[in-house]
């Protein structure tokens, strides 16, 4: 059967159970994934030789990897080919474009190390968001904006002042907000004997970077916690109520990472409260394997709660939704498709789902009717309608896609 008798048929039987596939079509139309660089070339940038460090790791040797500017940006073209729909990418500050014979190091970068980006995004119509790297330098051994040594302490809220600015550049010229996530990596391996001052140390610097004049309309500013990383398995600066404590207090925004938190704690679960405080905030959606490994984003149950959780809430407008992964042990440009395409099934899912139904059995105490029909949602025809959005998009169906990339690697990534 075709693409459309197989939509017609699902059509008519979500329609039974009050679901309306043009609608949901239409709204998943209007999201705009924040998809990131960094998958591309395993988290190395251009502006310095160094080894990955900030207790991340992108494990693989697949060969392949973007080593220019130029090979990632085709990288991602051969991407977002093949992904429905117009989103946005998700730069570091170590993806900076130098003239020949030029270099800044990070509290010295402008704007203009990042112009080919913005020429980018504005030929293909993307959003720009971005990332200060407080990590992979020599500067960032062990401590960055927590340092109790004042002089590297000053370089990275230099970095962060810088990449303010360099946030707003993208917003300006590229007419849309762009989103700029603070992550540092500071922490102890072992038991600390004081753990209140590199907080203190954190605050005061995160109070100086954001002392700064910007346009708070152009530029969001977030914070990402995180409870542990390799090599500073005891203790990290910014934990979660730290961060969640500061951006309530100043009024920025709280990012949470899914492989930032203990195993059997779910970010699916959390969306909930911060919406209730908080008008907007951002995700890292990411998959972790028995520790933050950042796993390709699968279409999986946590997936699909968090985007349950989203568009039940009504919240499509209020949470930036990012991608957080790099996996250097399969074809990277694939893993960014599926992660992506992925992230988009699970809200489609989500947006075929009666939640109003649902959640009108939950307060009538139905709750058997609730988790029959919770079940059997997972055997409509859920795809055809996930094919029908992609043939609308002009992209591939199903696994079509992957013979595309094939035919990159051979032609493109194997010559690399
Ligand atoms: C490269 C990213 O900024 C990094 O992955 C960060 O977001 C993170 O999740 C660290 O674990
Ligand atoms: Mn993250």
């Amino acid at each position: 059967m075709d693409t459309l008798k197989r939509y017609e048929t699902a059509k008519r039987l979500y329609q039974k159970i009050g679901v309306d596939t043009e609608e949901a079509i239409k709204r998943l139309d209007n999201i705009s994934l924040s998809m990131h660089c960094w998958q591309g070339d395993d988290v190395t940038g251009f502006d310095r030789k160094g080894p990955l460090s900030g207790g991340i790791q992108a494990t693989g040797n697949y060969p392949g990897r973007a080593r220019t500017p130029k090979e990632l940006m085709a990288d991602i073209d051969m991407a977002l080919s093949l992904i429905p729909g117009t989103h946005r990418i998700n730069l570091h500050a170590c993806y900076a474009i130098f003239e020949e014979g030029e270099f800044a190091d990070r509290d010295q970068l402008e704007p203009k190390h990042y112009k080919a980006w913005v020429d980018f995004a504005k030929e293909r119509g993307l959003g720009l968001d971005f990332n200060p790297t407080f990590f992979s330098h020599p500067k960032a051994a062990q401590f960055t904006l927590s340092s109790p040594n004042e002089e590297i302490r000053k370089f990275w809220i230099d970095h962060g002042k810088a990449c303010i600015k360099i946030s707003e550049y993208y917003a300006e010229e590229l007419n849309t907000p762009c989103l700029m996530n603070i992550w540092i990596p500071d922490g102890y391996k072992d038991i600390p004997a004081d753990r209140y001052s590199p907080r203190e140390r954190f605050k005061d610097s995160l109070d100086q970077i954001l002392s700064i004049d910007y346009d708070k309309e152009k530029v969001l500013v977030s914070l990402e916690s995180k409870v542990f990383g390799i090599g500073l398995e005891s203790y990290t600066v910014g934990s979660a109520e730290f961060c969640m404590k500061y951006a309530a207090q100043k009024g920025i925004l709280s990012l949470m990472d899914n492989g930032h938190y203990h195993p059997t704690e779910m970010v699916s679960d959390k969306l909930s409260s911060l919406l209730l405080f908080d008008q907007k905030l951002a995700l890292h959606v990411t998959r972790p394997v028995r520790w933050d490994s950042d796993h390709v984003v699968l279409f999986d149950d946590e997936t699909k709660e968090i985007a349950k959780e989203i568009v039940r809430n009504d919240a499509l407008d209020r949470v930036m939704i990012g991608l957080d992964f790099f996996d250097a042990s399969i074809n990277r440009i694939s893993a960014w498709i599926l992660g992506m395409r992925n992230m988009q099934k699970a809200l489609l899912f989500a947006l075929l789902t009666p939640y109003k139904e649902f959640a009108r059995m939950q307060k009538n105490n139905e709750l058997t009717k609730l988790l029959v029909m919770q079940e059997e949602m997972k055997s409509y025809p859920f795809g055809d309608v996930w094919d029908y959005f992609c043939n609308k998009h002009n992209v591939p169906e199903k696994e079509d896609w992957f013979a595309w990339i094939q035919q990159y690697e051979t032609d493109v990534l194997s010559k690399r």
